[in-house]
């Protein structure tokens, strides 16, 4: 059987709103994503996509159910290893790409490097690497504000990607671009990660997109299906 890099089993997750009502938002939710694989997350608005990636990527945890990356039980760790579990091993991508503005986009993707650890010079290198891959090497040295809305996406991507994750999340990461832009930028992403073993999920209203995945998977009443 091939390797499960992200796995949750029997997810649940409440929210209480106010003092007596509660939305049971995730109930038993099971996923497996294999080394490699590219899975679309498919759910009407408000079905607790957000709430499932957040789960997923260690921003937040279960009221009850488990979660393993690369094998391992997330569950009980100290708030300190998540964090280094998360920093190492998770990359995000969301709607709007949260690029610091002040800073080129090179930085943007050499910061979080420098933050794991890594040195200045190889963080450099890698980040000018990663921008070359989506086509955006010219652009090394703008601020987000001088790029377009696709070209600030593929750096976002590039920055999720910068400490090499093992699993990439994705919160409909072309929805705030034009369905041009949308498949270009898809593109992009696609050949980042493909050929790497990383393994995405990736949430989005476009069907077109979600056809070129792998799998196809709904979140439906507060769990996962085949889509
Ligand atoms: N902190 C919270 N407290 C109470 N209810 C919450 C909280 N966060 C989310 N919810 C509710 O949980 C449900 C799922 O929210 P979530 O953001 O995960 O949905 P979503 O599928 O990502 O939606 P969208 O596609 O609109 O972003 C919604 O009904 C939302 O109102």
């Amino acid at each position: 059987m091939s390797e499960a890099m992200l796995r949750l089993s029997g997810v649940e997750k409440i929210y209480n709103r106010g003092q007596t009502s509660e939305v049971r938002v995730l109930n038993g939710v099971d996923l497996t994503l294999a080394r490699g694989e590219m899975v679309a997350l498919v759910a009407p608005s408000g079905a607790g996509k957000s709430t499932l990636l957040h789960i997923a990527g260690l921003l937040d945890t279960p009221d009850a159910g488990r979660v393993e990356i690369g094998g391992e039980d997330m569950t009980g760790l100290t708030d300190r290893r998540r964090t280094m579990v998360r920093r190492q091993e998770v990359g995000f991508v969301y709607q709007f790409h949260h690029l610091l503005p002040e800073f080129s986009a090179l930085e943007n993707i050499v910061l979080p490097q420098l933050a794991n650890g890594v040195a200045r010079r190889d963080a450099v290198a890698r980040a000018q690497a990663l921008l070359e891959q989506v086509g955006v090497g010219a652009r090394a040295g703008h601020r987000p504000s001088a790029m377009s809305g696709g070209e600030q996406q593929r750096v976002a991507f590039c920055r999720a990607l910068a400490n090499g994750p093992r699993v990439l999340l994705a919160d409909e990461p072309t929805g705030n671009l034009d369905p041009g832009t949308s498949d270009q930028v898809f593109a992009a992403l696609t050949g980042l990660v493909r050929g790497t073993g990383l393994s995405a999920l990736i949430a989005t209203h476009n069907l077109d997109l979600a056809a070129r995945m792998d799998r196809i998977l709904r979140l439906d009443q507060g769990q996962v299906v085949p889509g």
